[in-house]
């Protein structure tokens, strides 16, 4: 086996203009926490005992119970080692990788919900027992008639005053929950979405603590049928479950009461905002942004490593075969997947920072942050999401016949990240309620309303500028100035379709609907503009390094510049970029790809992925990529043995039957 790195990748790395450390340290936040990240990552992976065979190569349940193994033992060794709170993550994502966990609901979605809408007395009953996991909770809202339209939800809560208790039902197929993680196998508990009803009035979705197994032996309560929903795309790690209700009783303090209340004789006690009982999705959608970002980056290192590792076809007759990387086509597949992994990991540490500010905010009453919260997460969740989903599944085409190998790592990264477009709110979905949130806000400008945050721009659109005027394109200040005029003006023309469908006739749902392509891609340009002027922004840190500054900046004006000649129409159409600027944009792009393409290994290393967590034979950090796809072939099932008991079986009366008829 060779011990020394792939020739190619050690003279890429010899050549870059700058130290990744350096840019490891911007991405992660200083020295110091990558420092703690490395120690962390590197016990994980080097502790014997989560090490277990390919998971590419388990059944469903083994996945399953690979990695429930695998996470209450991570669980207890976090105790052991008293990992510090804000810490755990880089243990926990070097233990799992790209995996989903049996308990990622508990720890994603139960606990906070706990900590975000149970009372002072709640928290003080179950948040000990939840924390240290002497109970196990999911987030169980989705049911098999309604994922998106929470109104919509069939399962009820009814309160019986005369116990005090909560009667909950699924009265339909329908209403069966239907997908929540570890539900199927693990949990024995739920925060569950139901509809209220108090003396036969509906109140709407409100959030339950229900016990839905025997803490004793595990089965299923009286009144509860649960189960797994069986094999998906992705998730084979995951239980993701179906739940129903006949006739359980709960207590009434089981209602999660810090916002919504329901006395003992039944009187409903209204909460600030209906939609506080919705918080927990907003943190989720805010994560996502982050997790974009990563999985981005974790396809861009392996097809980037795997890009300089593989020599294909001739270049130049006689000459050698090339990195595939130098094919500027190859270039123009990878670097604006790379540009977009850094500019949604900047964004994700932003969104992360608006969202504890205002949850505070809210936390502490003051609920006017709530809207702009919820609509800047909606967008970005969905449009990195989207981004990041299109960008491995071209990480994995750039790989040729070996991306389609389990053993590239990328098809599992895609099956296990391409439902961040789904869950936690449909991307369309979210796009609209970013839209909505314009519509408000551009209406609010019209009556003269200064406005703040995300959507301080749509107080002026720039004027169209006079023809003739050249512009330097690969201006940061320039660029952002054209993202901006493009979502001013898309959110412009959303609004006069809207109205103008409602002159011709139609009520304000038809001509939402009617306008919602457009609404939608104003949403997109909105979201746009907010990550290419966010990225612009932590460039004019006064702290980086000049090294890194310019190969950051680089990334910046061609993601920027990438995303404008992809949606060069957007720009054109008003007349606000010219035919002149959007050739220079191109010219531009090329130019960059050129000076990015020494740098393209050091910004992948830059990222910091251990092997152990990328887990790709392609990816590798050595390169040595052709002896370990071989290795990893030779550990596969089929090839336990030389011949397979199915040629005993079927194959060998087949061929003696043939042989003997000839
Ligand atoms: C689509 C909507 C937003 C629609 O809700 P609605 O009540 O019909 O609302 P509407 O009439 O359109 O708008 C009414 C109003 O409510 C606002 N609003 C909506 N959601 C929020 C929020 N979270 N925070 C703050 N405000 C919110 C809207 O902006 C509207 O405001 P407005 O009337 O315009 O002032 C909602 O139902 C929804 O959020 N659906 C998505 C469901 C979802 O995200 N499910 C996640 C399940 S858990 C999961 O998937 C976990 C996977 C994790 C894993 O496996 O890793
Ligand atoms: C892997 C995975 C894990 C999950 N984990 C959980 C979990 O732990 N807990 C949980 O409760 N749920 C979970 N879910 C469910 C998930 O949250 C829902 O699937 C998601 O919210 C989408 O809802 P839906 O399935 O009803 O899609 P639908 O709403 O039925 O979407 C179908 C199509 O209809 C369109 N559409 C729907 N409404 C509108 C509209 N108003 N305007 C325009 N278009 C519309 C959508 O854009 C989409 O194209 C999970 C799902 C997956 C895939």
């Amino acid at each position: 086996m060779a011990a020394t790195v792939n020739p190619d990748l050690k003279k890429e790395r010899e050549n870059s203009s700058f130290d990744p450390n350096k840019i490891t340290s911007f991405l992660y936040g200083g020295p110091e926490i990558v420092k703690k990240k490395r120690e962390l990552e590197s016990l994980a992976l080097n502790d014997p005992d989560y090490q277990h065979e390919d998971l590419n190569f388990m059944s469903q349940e083994q996945q399953y119970e690979t990695f429930l193994k695998k996470t209450l033992l991570m669980v207890t060794k976090v105790r052991e080692l008293k990992i510090d709170v804000a810490d755990r993550h880089f243990y926990r994502s070097a233990v799992i990788g790209t995996n989903p966990d049996p308990l990622g609901l508990h720890v994603g979605m139960f606990l906070p919900t706990l900590y975000g809408q149970a009372s002072q007395e709640q928290k003080d009953k179950w948040l000990k027992m939840a924390e240290n996991f002497a109970i196990i909770g999911t987030y169980a809202q989705t049911e098999m008639g309604h994922g998106t339209f929470l109104r919509g939800l069939e399962t009820t809560a009814t309160y019986d005053p005369t116990t005090q208790e909560f009667v909950i039902n699924t009265p339909t197929i329908t209403a069966y929950k239907w997908w929540p993680g570890g539900l199927g196998k693990t949990s024995n508990y739920c925060v569950l979405m139901a509809q209220l009803y108090i003396h036969g009035k509906s109140y709407g979705p409100h959030p339950f603590m229900v016990q839905i197994r025997s803490l004793q032996d595990h089965k299923p309560l009286p009144g509860v049928t649960v189960g797994d929903i069986g094999p998906k795309f992705g998730y084979g790690s995951v239980d993701n479950g179906f739940l129903a209700f006949n006739n359980v009783r709960i207590p009434r303090e089981n209602m999660l009461m810090k916002y919504s209340k329901v006395e003992p004789d039944g009187t409903y006690v209204k909460p600030p905002s209906t939609k506080l009982a919705y918080g927990t999705m907003v943190q989720v959608r805010a994560n996502i942004v982050v997790n974009s970002g990563r999985v981005l980056a974790k396809a861009v290192t392996i097809a980037t490593r795997y890009s300089c590792v593989r020599r294909q076809s001739e270049m130049k007759p006689g000459h050698p075969e090339p990195q595939v990387l130098d094919y500027v086509t190859q270039q123009y597949k990878l670097f604006p997947y790379l540009a977009a992994a850094y500019a949604f990991w900047l964004t994700g540490q932003t969104m992360m920072s608006v969202y504890t500010t205002s949850s505070n905010q809210i936390s502490k009453g003051d609920i006017s942050a709530l809207p702009e919260l919820h609509a800047l997460s909606a967008g970005l969740k969905a449009l990195s999401s989207w981004v990041a989903n299109v960008g491995m599944e071209e990480c994995r085409m750039a790989c040729g016949g070996h991306g389609y190998s389990h053993a590239s790592g990328l098809p599992r990264l895609y099956a296990n990240m391409t439902p961040g477009a789904t869950y936690e709110g449909e991307n369309t979905v979210m796009m609209l309620q970013t839209a909505r949130y314009l519509m408000k806000s551009y209406n609010q400008s019209l009556q003269g309303e200064k406005l703040a945050g995300s959507v301080a721009y749509l107080s002026g659109v720039q004027p169209v500028p006079a023809a003739g005027r050249t512009r330097n394109m690969l201006d940061l200040g320039v660029l952002c100035d054209a993202y901006r005029h493009r979502a001013a003006r898309l959110v412009h023309e959303a609004a006069v379709q809207l109205r103008n469908e409602r002159q011709a006739g139609k009520d304000q749902p038809d001509a939402w609907n009617a306008a919602s392509v457009d609404l939608v891609k104003a949403a997109m340009a909105h979201s746009q503009y907010f990550v290419v002027k966010n990225f612009a922004e932590r460039l004019t840190d006064s702290t980086l390094d000049s090294s890194i500054s310019d190969v950051l900046t680089r990334l910046c004006q061609l993601h920027a510049l990438h995303g404008l000649v992809t949606n060069s129409g957007d720009f054109l159409e008003d007349g606000y970029l010219t035919g002149t600027d959007v050739r220079q944009a191109r010219r531009h792009i090329n130019a960059l790809m050129a000076k990015l393409r020494p740098d393209a290994v050091a910004l992948v290393d830059a990222f910091d992925f251990p092997d152990g967590i990328l887990n790709s034979v392609l990816g590798r950090y050595d390169g040595n990529v052709y002896e370990h796809l071989l290795e990893w072939a030779k550990a596969s099932p089929l090839n336990k043995t030389d011949v397979h008991q199915s040629y005993h079986k079927y194959l060998k009366p087949f061929l003696e039957d043939n042989r003997a008829k000839l």
